[in-house]
């Protein structure tokens, strides 16, 4: 596999500094082609914004979707130490075996909506450093994680989805979204894979440790996620920002995969313009990160299982906008009054 084109973070941010935008000739054909279809105006609600997007995106004012990529990273965290999580910490490593066997939930949604599917295993025997002593990782290893993402993407892909597996990781991501939007840990903790009421106030005292053990985390969003963040998040954000430079549009998870993408954007505003929020999950952060960011999520299923797996299930969405957006008739076409 080619190897990514930076090796420090500086260089990473500034790749993503000059990603392109949409092409908006395509997005202005696009919009006048919506325009002309065979329905009242408007009258397929959002479905219509989704078909103009990816339309700007693929620069294509007729688009279609062919190639749809899922990519499931996964990695292990050191705050796992802690009790953070209702699960131990080789249900990961269980996991893995299981997405490669065919056998998870991501399996069966990546194949019902006509996506391939890679797995990415990240140095799963060396835990990242429990963050309420330090860094999660060092600048190296934030790079290397980063670049994992950015090669797993392929670039003949017309859609993204990222997914995660890292047991711990809503601890992770809770300390990560309080570091890149500040209020209480409170605000950002949730009951991941099921902790009870003792442990839901175990993480948020967890988080709060971990943002005094990291006080450079606040204010610089790449450093949050080398100090807060794990090896799948930091993977699936380098996956996210390749798919900016490739002007590949993505649909993004839930808390975990919102999040990993929120430093990118707070890192350099516009550079999660190329995604969509697939659904809203059940951890209660996750709501912000998306009102943070400003966007609304397509679907809300009381989903708060991660691997991509609303992500996956938005995809059907999104065929379905961009299906109607260029196989619909257009009025003179199909000599239909336009009122
Ligand atoms: C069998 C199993 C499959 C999963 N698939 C995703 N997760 C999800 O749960 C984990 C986060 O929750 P926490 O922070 O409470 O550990 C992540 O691995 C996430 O992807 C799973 C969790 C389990 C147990
Ligand atoms: O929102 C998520 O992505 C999530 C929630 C619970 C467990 N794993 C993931």
């Amino acid at each position: 596999m080619a190897q990514a084109p930076f090796s420090t973070i500086e260089a990473f941010r500034a790749l993503l500094s000059d990603a392109p935008g949409a092409d908006e000739a395509a997005r202005a054909g696009a919009a006048a082609r919506n325009g002309q279809l065979t329905k009242p105006p408007g009258a397929l609600g959002r479905l219509e914004d989704l078909a103009i997007w990816y339309a700007g995106w693929r620069g294509d004012a007729r688009p279609q979707i062919d190639a749809p990529q899922v990519i499931v990273f996964a990695g292990n965290h050191g705050v796992t130490a802690r009790g953070v999580s209702a699960f131990p910490a080789e249900v990961t490593v269980q996991m893995v075996a299981n997405f490669n066997a065919g056998g998870a939930a991501i399996n069966q949604l990546a194949k019902a909506f006509g996506a391939t599917m890679d797995v990415v295993a990240l140095e799963l025997d060396r835990p990242t450093a429990d963050f309420t002593q330090g860094a999660a990782m060092s600048e190296a290893e934030l790079v290397a994680a980063l670049a994992a993402g950015w090669v797993a993407v392929d670039p003949r892909a017309d859609l993204l989805v990222t997914g995660e597996m890292g047991i711990g990781n809503t601890t992770s991501a809770a300390a990560l979204a309080h570091a890149l939007f500040g209020g209480a840990p409170e605000d950002w903790v949730g009951r991941g894979t099921g902790v009870d009421d003792t442990g839901l106030a175990l993480k948020a005292g967890v988080v709060a440790e971990g943002l005094a053990a990291n006080p450079g985390a606040v204010g610089d969003p790449l450093e949050a996620l080398r100090c807060l963040g794990g090896r799948e998040l930091a993977a699936m954000a380098g996956a996210i920002a390749r798919a900016r430079i490739e002007r590949i549009p993505v649909i993004l998870d839930g808390f975990i995969c919102s999040t990993a993408a929120a430093t990118l954007e707070r890192a350099v505003p516009g550079a999660l313009d190329h995604a969509v929020a697939g659904h809203v999950s059940q951890e209660p952060g996750h709501g912000r990160v998306l009102g943070a960011l400003g966007k609304a999520p397509l679907l809300s299923l009381g989903m708060r299982l991660g691997e991509g797996s609303g992500a996956a299930l938005a995809i059907g969405v999104l065929r379905g906008a961009v299906a109607c957006h260029s196989g619909m008739a257009t009025f003179a076409e199909a000599g239909v009054s336009d009122g």
